[in-house]
């Protein structure tokens, strides 16, 4: 059943070459108890290691039930040493982390045996060895016989052919040594035994044949196989492979030897998880408290467009920023030429003109209305205010000094009114009509007392309420306001001239009908304290100055009809921001209402997801216009968010990379841990090969035992984190008043444990690698 055919063994060690089988020719039967002599370095160890497929032959042929294991693969092997083999060594060479019955299994877990009938066989062998009641002690707490005995189990659990003992005795009592024998010769009735021994007596009193080696040669055989031409039989092998699981729980024993060392090397590679969890929760809990602030206070700052927009892209003015510095193209050194190189500015600048076409005013008046609490327009218009004071004189009020502005209005119709849903009614009522103005008072009720003046009011000291509502004033059209005077035109301030347009029909009558005040939990506020009136009364004042004189002289001149001063001086000075003063026919036009295009559109989104689409909606307008064409808006908080969410980010990323730096140093030291604990486990991995473990298997070994470590150190950190928080959540309540600024993000929590898990195992990868590529035979031998 068993045939070496002229077996050649050497090894190579530098340039020394030793022979330790020279030719071996031998045939073994089903069932024999063999035992082979010799002296010191004779070659048996190495003959029994060439069967038991530990080691390969170099040249000859092992066959096996009549089928050749020259063309063996190493799995081929495996399966061979796991299906057809049981060893017996001198020193036991059993798992001490598992118990007994693990031990005897362990075998027949690698053939993939059910656990049911794997249990069973286990507990067979053990009592035929007469274990039966030594099932669950560890090798430690076992005499040297019943160690011997538990492996002797072992070797006979998985019901090989061939037992091989390498000097089964060697390490027991006489006493012992014979108990041993005659199990072993017990078990050869029915196996093939082959047992090295250097006593002869044993091998005399026990052996069926006795097979002497001298110098890697068989000298002697005491009954050698009359070759019967045996025909071949047919021979599988059962492939072997450890599963992950087995290998965690084979990892999880060894580990549980070792608890106090684990969980320290779990928890220093625990750290760098730490440091990142917490960095992590904290820049996440900033993050949150950042868009709390977003939707609360910046959903408040409306998108602006104005007739020349600056634009505000981070992007944008940064690369338009360093494009001014060095003109267009920045040369790289200094130049050497003896020239001065001019450029325009102007293409260089950051700001863009935006033209307020029609068909623009349109598309943002039909903007989907309930994304909006409001929008507001603001024109440059001079509405020509007269007010009568106490004394029944009539004065011009100047608008500018009024912070005269529009409010914003709800462009759906029944839409929640800006007004109402932001200020707070003091006195009076909210606008209904549209020459119905209100007046704003800060969040103390104050009011630039020059405001309350300009409005005829007598402001020496507290004015009540009703001293205000209700009051009116005349808002008089161009014609009636300005005089003539041949092509210039000019204001007639005398008493009797501004009583007598205050008097006109014509006139249209406004008054205070309220007065506001902005909520409490409005955080911007809008309107600054002062009058503010509905864009319909100047739209209704702009349509009735469109045919006023003033407005089709100045539609004519090419000069301040009201200053005499000509434009083009003054568009020239304007255009590059030179002078404050001079004004251009446009203006002008705009002060007069001779031109009804808004200065500057406000659109007041009513949160911050409204924003977005407010934001997309005006950007659409641009698609596939000329830049010249493009209308750009203005977005602060988006300028604002942008930047701080950018800052929080940088620092985020900051942070973890210190706390990678950690987990690095861990890495490391898993690598350090993994390949101690292989040196350690070198005897194991000795034995699992020799049950039939793959090199894959070996591998799956230390990678499971790097997998508990990285998953415990993974799930520490994330616990020891999350304990954290709460103390640095106390500390930052005491420093910031923010409120639970640290929170773990879950996902953030399962994506660290399976980081940690993956680094501690990629860093135990060498030494795994290492562990499986070691020689089975020499593991065996090692201490
Ligand atoms: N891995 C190896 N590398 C180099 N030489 C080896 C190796 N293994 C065995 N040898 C050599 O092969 C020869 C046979 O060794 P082997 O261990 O088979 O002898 P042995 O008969 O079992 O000896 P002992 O009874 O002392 O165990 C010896 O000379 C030994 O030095």
């Amino acid at each position: 059943m068993l045939q070496l055919k002229k077996i050649t063994k050497r090894y190579t060690t530098g340039t020394f070459t030793q022979t330790a089988l020279d030719g071996i020719d031998l045939e073994f039967r089903p069932s024999e108890f063999v035992a082979v002599l010799g002296p010191s370095g004779s070659g048996k160890t190495t003959f029994l290691n060439i069967i038991g497929g530990l080691d390969q032959y170099d040249s000859g042929d092992l066959v096996i039930n009549g089928r050749s294991t020259k063309d063996f693969k190493d799995r081929d092997w495996d399966a061979y040493r796991n299906n057809s083999v049981g060893f017996i060594f001198q020193s036991y060479n059993l798992i001490g982390h598992l118990s007994i019955v693990d031990n005897v299994e362990m075998g027949l877990t690698l053939s993939g045996v059910s656990r049911a009938e794997k249990h069973q066989k286990a507990t067979e062998a053990l009592k035929r060895v007469g274990l039966a009641d030594h099932l669950h002690k560890r090798p430690g707490q076992l005499s040297g016989g019943q160690m011997q005995r538990v492996a002797i189990a072992r070797a006979l659990a998985g019901d090989p052919d061939i037992i091989l003992a390498d000097e089964p005795t060697g390490a027991l009592d006489t006493h012992t040594s014979v108990q041993i024998m005659e199990l072993i010769r017990e078990i050869a009735k029915d196996k093939l035994v082959i047992m090295v021994t250097h006593n002869p007596q044993l091998a005399e009193d026990y052996a069926d044949r006795i097979v002497q080696f001298r110098d890697g040669q068989v000298i002697a055989d005491s009954d050698p196989v009359v070759h019967t031409g045996e025909s071949e039989r047919g021979y599988t092998l059962k492939k072997t492979s450890m599963n992950f699981l087995t290998a965690l729980k084979l990892s999880g024993k060894n580990i549980s030897t070792k608890k106090g060392r684990t969980a320290l090397t779990a928890f220093a590679s625990s750290i760098g998880i730490i440091g990142i969890a917490l960095v992590l929760s904290l820049s996440n809990g900033f993050d949150k408290q950042i868009s709390l602030f977003e939707s609360d206070t910046l959903s408040g700052f409306p998108v602006m467009i104005t007739q020349q927009a600056v634009e505000m892209d981070m992007d944008t003015m940064i690369e338009q920023h360093s494009q001014m510095m060095g003109s267009q193209k920045r040369p790289d050194e200094y130049p050497d030429k003896k020239q001065v190189l001019p450029y325009d500015p102007a293409q260089n600048s950051m700001v863009h003109q935006n033209t307020f076409t029609q068909e623009y005013l349109d598309y943002v008046e039909h903007i989907d209305g309930s994304l909006l609490s409001g929008i507001s327009y603001t024109r440059t218009v001079n509405m020509n205010l007269l007010h009568q004071d106490d004394s029944g004189d009539v004065t011009a009020a100047s608008t500018s000094n009024l912070n005269f502005a529009a409010y914003p209005t709800s462009l759906k119709e029944g839409g929640e009114d800006y007004l109402q849903s932001s200020y707070d009614l003091l006195a009076g009522s909210y606008p209904q009509e549209d020459t119905d103005l209100v007046l704003i008072v800060d969040s103390y009720n104050q009011i630039d007392q020059n405001i309350l003046t300009q409005l005829g009011i007598d402001s020496s000291g507290p004015v009540d309420f009703d001293d205000i509502v209700g009051k009116t004033f005349k808002i008089a059209p161009n014609d009636l306001y300005y005089t003539q005077i041949g092509s210039w035109f000019t204001v007639d301030s005398s008493a009797e001239h501004l009583r007598q347009i205050y008097d006109s029909e014509d006139c249209i009558t406004v008054k205070i009908a309220g007065i506001l005040r902005a909520d409490q939990d409005t955080k911007l506020q809008v309107l600054s304290a002062g009058v503010a009136y509905s864009d319909k009364l100047t739209q209704r004042f702009i349509d009735s100055a469109q045919d006023s004189a003033i407005v089709k002289a100045q539609q004519e001149a090419d000069y301040n009809v009201l200053t005499g001063q000509r434009f083009d001086d003054a568009a020239a000075a304007g255009n590059h921001g030179g002078s404050q003063n001079a004004a251009t026919k446009e203006q002008i036009l705009a002060a007069l209402g001779g031109d009804s295009t808004p200065y500057m559109i406000a659109l007041y989104p009513v949160d911050f997801a409204a924003k977005e689409k407010v934001t997309t909606y005006l950007a659409d307008y641009n698609q596939g216009r000329d830049s010249a064409d493009q209308v750009i808006y203005t977005d602060m908080a988006a300028t604002f968010t942008s930047l701080s969410g950018g800052i929080m980010d940088a620092i985020t990323l900051v942070l973890v990379a210190f706390a990678a730096v950690s987990l690095v140093v861990s890495l490391i030291m898993i690598g350090i841990i993994t390949y101690i604990s292989v040196l350690e486990r070198t005897r194991e991995i000795g034995v699992l090969r020799a049950l039939g473990a793959r090199k894959k298997d070996i591998t799956r070994v230390f990678n499971a035992e790097t997998f508990i470590i990285g998953a415990c150190s993974g799930l520490m950190g994330i616990g020891i984190a999350y304990l954290l928080t709460f103390p640095v959540n106390h500390i930052l309540k005491n420093l910031t008043d923010l409120s639970n600024v640290a929170q773990l993000n879950p996902v953030h929590a399962i994506l660290l444990v399976v980081v940690s898990v993956a680094l501690t195992m990629l860093g135990g990868m060498i030494p795994a690698r290492l562990a499986a590529k070691k020689d089975p035979v020499e593991a065996l031998r090692s201490e």
